[in-house]
This record gives structure tokens, sequence and C-alpha cells, in this order.
């Protein structure tokens, strides 16, 4: 069902679809607008993902074009991760990314690409090995068991093009020999991470839902007249997402708070819940953010729409919003920024709070980039 979504909403003309893939802060994204923009951009930790289409520097200048999902970490790795391994079976290969000078985290690196891709966690990274006195690409190449390579490359120095050019040339020679086509389409499943087969129905469920759903007018109407027929995570999304995108931050914000308000107090189907503030402040914010981060339909590819200044999706660019911002499937994604005591304290539900674990993101790589041009 994803692969069929993906086609419709993220069409392309027939290059591949790659994933982007590694830990917080190694490089996934400085990689991505690099290889777009031929420099190096000031990045913030990704939430949802940044797609974009570009022409990888293959050796004597030759160029071939690809659609990067850029999967960032922003959330944290482990709860959004596992379901992206269904976004693997999208694509014809993985650049994992890792961040050679970060020593004391090769290990954590190689680990969870191990879990993740390969499903072995078990055998995977040399845990408690002491890998600082070794070398990175040995200590990686020791656990790659299937068709990968590892490539080094220093993004920011003036040489960068040239070792990428070494690394693309493999990538899709390997991504289309008749061998790795056929594997890649499977990713093993590892039971012992946190719940990818319960992620994969989701949101399977999900996209289901968007093909039967009211018009957004229709049901931004049921929302304020508390005459909606479900109250789940599913709803609360879609009723940001509808607000935030027909009214805008501004005025959507409040009509969303106040609109929950009113529900919890009126409508049978949400009785018993207690409308609570910080709950809601934070899912706004989530949602936004993913709004702000998805390039609108009507454009030929990603790149093109990113580049044009103040453009936003509309309401009925809900799946190209729920696809790229899989993350807001988590219902308890708020663990990432709050501890459970603060989040469930009284001055939380009767006003917003702070994140006491880490601030929330406030700022979208995709603003700063729409005023750049590449060159
Ligand atoms: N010196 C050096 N710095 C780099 C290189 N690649 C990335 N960086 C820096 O590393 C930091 C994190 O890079 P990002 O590209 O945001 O990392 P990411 O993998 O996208 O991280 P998430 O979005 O959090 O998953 C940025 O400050 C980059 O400028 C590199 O090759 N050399
Ligand atoms: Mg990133």
């Amino acid at each position: 069902m994803l692969r069929q979504f993906i086609g419709r909403y993220f069409p392309n003309k027939g290059e591949h679809a790659v994933t982007f893939m590694g830990l917080d802060y190694a490089g996934k994204t400085t990689l991505l607008y690099l290889l777009k923009l031929n420099q190096i951009i000031p990045t913030i930790s990704t939430i949802g993902f940044n797609v974009e289409t570009v022409d990888v520097p293959l050796p004597g200048r030759r160029r071939r074009r690809l659609t990067c999902w850029d999967a960032g970490t922003g959330c944290g790795i482990h709860g959004v991760y596992p379901l992206l391994r269904m976004f693997v079976e999208t694509s014809a290969g993985v650049v994992w990314v890792v961040d050679s000078t970060d020593r004391e985290r090769i290990d954590e690196s190689v680990e969870t690409f191990s879990s993740l891709l390969i499903g072995t966690g078990d055998e995977a990274g040399p845990a408690g090995d002491d890998v600082r006195g070794r070398d990175t690409r040995q200590v990686c190449k020791s656990h790659l068991r299937r068709n990968a390579f590892v490539y080094g490359a220093a993004l920011v120095r003036p040489d960068a093009t040239a070792a990428l050019s070494a690394a693309f040339e493999w990538f899709i020679a390997a991504i289309e020999s008749p061998s790795t086509t056929s594997t890649s389409k499977q990713p093993p499943v590892n039971p012992g991470s946190s719940d990818p087969l319960e992620l994969d129905k989701k949101l399977s469920a999900w996209l289901a839902r968007t093909e039967t759903d009211t018009p957004p007018e229709e049901f931004i109407a049921q929302f304020l007249s508390a005459k909606l027929s479900t109250w789940d995570h599913y709803t609360h999304i879609r009723i940001a997402y509808a607000i935030l995108t027909t009214y805008g931050r501004q005025k959507g914000k409040d009509m969303i708070f106040d609109g929950i308000e009113n529900f919890i107090a009126r409508s049978p189907i949400a009785s018993g819940r207690t409308y609570h503030v910080t709950m809601t402040y934070f899912w706004i914010q989530l949602v936004h953010l993913g709004i702000r981060n998805t390039p609108p339909s009507g454009a030929s590819n990603a790149s093109e729409i990113m580049l044009v200044d103040s453009v936003e999706p509309s309401p009925e660019d809900f799946i190209r919003f729920l696809l790229m911002n899989t993350h807001l499937l988590v219902g308890n994604l708020w663990t990432a920024f709050y501890s459970k005591d603060a989040m469930t304290s009284p001055e939380a539900k009767a006003d917003v709070i702070l994140p006491d674990k880490k601030p929330l993101p406030n700022l979208v790589i995709r603003d700063a980039i729409s005023r750049m041009r590449p060159v």
C-alpha cells in the first residue's frame, strides 16, 4: 500500500528513489543539500523527511538524477526508524551516513544500521569494544552482510565532489545490478525492536482512511460543532492539519485549542477525556512543522516547489503530508521532548509548559533553503 501511495503522491520521472539514513547529526541533510545546491548549508535536526530530486555527481563530470528521502531523527531515532524500514522497501537503495569523527558513536551507528536494515541486532556491533584506535572504515566494513560498500568523504572540503562521485558510481551500479534489486525489496524485520509491524499496520490503516474521509471543510465544520464521529489520534492530526492549512498558524492555533476544549465538553464520544493544553500545543507545533516541511503538490518534483517562496500545502495535500511526516503516527512522540512527570503534571494540563528534555524545533530548514538557489 505504501508503495502505491508514494508512487501516486510523489511521482518521479523514472529516477531511482533512495533513502538517506543514519544517527542524529551524522550529516544526512548536509550531504543532501551539498548534492542539491553545491554548498554547505546550516542545518537543524530534521523532523520527518526532506525529499529532493538531485543530480548526483559521477566521475567525468557526468550526473545522474535520484530522488533522495533524507530521514530525520529529530524526534529520536528509536521511536521512528523502525517505521522507516518500510520506506526502505520503496527505495532502490539506502545511503547510511556515519560521522567518522565521532568515534564514541561508531558502534552505535553500526548497531543501529544492523538492527534496522539487516535485522540482526544481536550479532551487530562490537558492543563494548573500543573502536577509538581503529579505522572507521574497517569497523563499518566488518559488519556489512549485504551488497554494501563504505566510502569516506569530508563534505566540507573542496574535494568532496570527487569522493562523492566515486561513491555514487558504485551505488548506482549496485542498485541497478539484478542481484540486488530482488533482495532490496524485502527488508528483514527485527522482532526485537519497537513494534515495526504495529506501526506498519497503523500507517496502512491511516492511508486507507484518507480514501473515505469527508472533505476538509465539512470535517472542520463537524469538529467545530462537536459532531465528529471519531476522536482518535488520526482525527487529532487531521484536525490540526486541516485548520492550520486553511486558516494559518496564528488564527488556526486558537481555533484548535478552543475547538478541542469545546469538543471534549460537548461530545459524547469524548466523555471521560480531559483537555490537556500542553499536549494540544505539542501536536499543533509538530503538525505545523510537518506542514512547513511538506512540498505542496502541483509541480513535477519536490525540488522545484521548495525553491518557490511562501508556497504552502493545502488541505488536499494531507496524504503527502502524512507520507513525509510518519513520525506523527507515534502517539507517545512527546516522550522525546518531555518527561512523563512534566507532561502529566497539573501545570501542563492547565497551561503550556516548555519541554524539560530537549527544546521543540521552531525553525524548518526548508525556510532557509527556499532563499537559496542551486549553483
Ligand atoms: N566538519 C564536517 N562537518 C560536517 C560534515 N557533515 C556534516 N557536518 C556537520 O554536522 C552537523 C550535523 O549535520 P546534519 O546534516 O544536520 O545531520 P543529520 O544527519 O541530517 O541529522 P538529523 O537531521 O538530526 O538526523 C552540521 O553542523 C554539519 O555542518 C562533514 O563532512 N565535515
Ligand atoms: Mg537532518
